[in-house]
């Protein structure tokens, strides 16, 4: 059913003002002080620093509840755990390829049948992110889908490239347990990393659990020094139920995420960030139901991850005038086209320029309110797969946003690897007014358009 004012304003989380708040003593998370959503009682670990700010309202029958609370089940605690640390291992596993990359041509850009690059990154990051997953849940109960397969790294040519991959993976996981997750004893060989690889062959459907995995999110981006994401969700029958973006790029100071990354690094060798600000790049996530989406930093190198990592909750926009608000899109005009945007924009009266960036940092510009509406309108015959979207759409949805194809419709993740059904195309929003009005705009001049 089309979507209007009323199903927007259903599916927009309803965010209570009175959480409440308990103290949970575990060896992980001493004296950590969670955030109990009241129609949803997953917990939230909120870091001392934040409490004052986040939860100054509780009272004497706060910390009665939360002896109740304590008791009851955390749906999808351990899994978000797992899947932030591995995430924060990514990022830096990502920065490390990306600064190399960037330093010197070394031959890591290889190019796929479809010519898109791909680099070192996205295997290591895939074997890494199965490896660690299948070690906290055990293999036999990790399904993964993600955009990788081994074809290339096990040609005969391939032996450089697949020595690099395992290399890298093998200082990756080396860093485990600062990242309070659990390493291999030794190193892993070629096979155990193809394995890992290859592992991740789900092809997912409406029953079920599994997880996606885009390694690395914006292969244009990252291989041009620019902005990119590493998107982990999970799925079970057919909802995502948990989604974590690392954006290790994203400029603290998001007029910087109109330039190319470049220039950021240009500015920040002049006036170089003290070595405990938080410059650039961050962890976003969120469970369903929550009513709550998080951001922590990147873990400094040499630190430890100790949860939850000076988290604090997102956002999105309060701005719901069109002639306020900014819209993102696709860089590359072939994943979406910018002329049909621009008409849009008009109709609307969206005044700014688009933002445009590549890949999932669109959404977590989103959720975090620097942004208002995103938008993707891929050619004709074009199939989204549910690894570009998953993190991106529940993190949106519990930081108060909406995402919905370009009729109004929820996106379907329970078809297999392909966002099957899809109308038109991807709009997401800071909320259902703004919501509505693109709906309505795309409906009045799709038939004109040539898409
Ligand atoms: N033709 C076409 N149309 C639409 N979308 C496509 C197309 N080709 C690829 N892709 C997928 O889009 C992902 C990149 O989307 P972005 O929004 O990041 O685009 S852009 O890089 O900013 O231009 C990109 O993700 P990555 O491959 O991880 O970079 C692809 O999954
Ligand atoms: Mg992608």
């Amino acid at each position: 059913m089309p979507l209007n004012c009323s199903s927007l304003a259903a599916r927009v989380p309803h965010v209570s003002g009175s959480g409440r708040v308990i103290n949970k003593f575990t060896p992980n998370h001493v004296g950590s002080l969670f955030f109990i959503h009241h129609q949803n009682p997953s917990k939230y670990i909120v870091s001392l620093s934040n409490f004052n700010q986040s939860c100054s309202s509780s009272t004497m029958e706060d910390q009665r509840n939360l002896r109740v609370a304590a008791s009851e089940p955390e749906k999808y605690y351990k899994e978000l755990d797992v899947a932030v640390r591995a995430v924060q291992m990514a990022c830096a596993l990502c920065q490390r390829v990306q600064d190399s990359l960037i330093s010197k041509t070394n031959g890591q850009v290889q190019s796929k049948d479809d010519n898109s690059p791909v680099t070192v990154a996205d295997w290591s990051v895939q074997a890494t992110v199965s490896w660690l997953l299948s070690k906290s849940f055990g293999r036999k109960n990790v399904s993964i889908i993600a955009e990788e397969d081994v074809q290339k790294l096990s040609e005969a040519d391939a032996s450089g490239l697949l020595a690099a991959v395992v290399n890298t993976v093998n200082e990756c996981l080396a860093e485990a347990p600062r990242f309070g997750l659990e390493g291999p004893n030794m190193a892993l060989g070629a096979s155990e990393v193809l394995e890992a690889i290859s592992h991740c062959n789900s092809t997912g459907g409406p029953t079920g659990r599994f997880w996606t995995l885009d390694p690395v999110d914006g292969t244009l981006g990252f291989v041009r020094g620019d902005q990119y994401a590493v998107a982990l969700a999970l799925i079970e029958d057919g909802e995502v139920v948990l989604g974590v973006l690392g954006c290790p790029n994203y400029p603290m100071r998001k007029e910087w995420l109109s330039y190319h990354h470049r220039y950021h690094r240009i500015i920040t060798k002049l006036t170089p960030p003290t070595s405990e600000s938080w410059d650039k790049g961050f962890v976003t996530y969120a469970t369903k139901g929550s009513g709550k989406a998080w951001m922590q930093p990147l873990l400094h190198a040499n630190k430890k991850l100790v949860w939850p990592n000076s988290a604090r909750p997102v956002q999105v926009s309060s701005i719901d005038d069109p002639a306020s608000a900014t819209f993102c899109e696709p860089v590359e005009k072939a994943n979406s086209s910018h002329s049909f945007t621009a008409g849009l924009a008009h109709t609307m009266g969206l005044r700014k320029q688009p933002l445009r960036v590549y890949s999932m940092v669109k959404y977590a510009a989103i959720a975090r309110g620097d942004a208002e509406i995103f938008m993707k309108f891929a050619r004709a015959g074009y199939k989204e797969k549910i690894w570009d979207h998953a993190a991106g759409v529940v993190i949106i949805e519990e930081a108060g946003g909406v995402v919905t194809d370009a009729r109004g419709h929820p996106l379907d993740f329970s078809k297999g690897i392909y966002l099957e059904g899809l109308d038109r195309g991807i709009i997401a929003s800071a909320g259902a007014k703004l919501h509505e009005k693109i709906i309505s705009a795309v409906d009045a001049s799709w038939d004109s358009s040539s898409l």
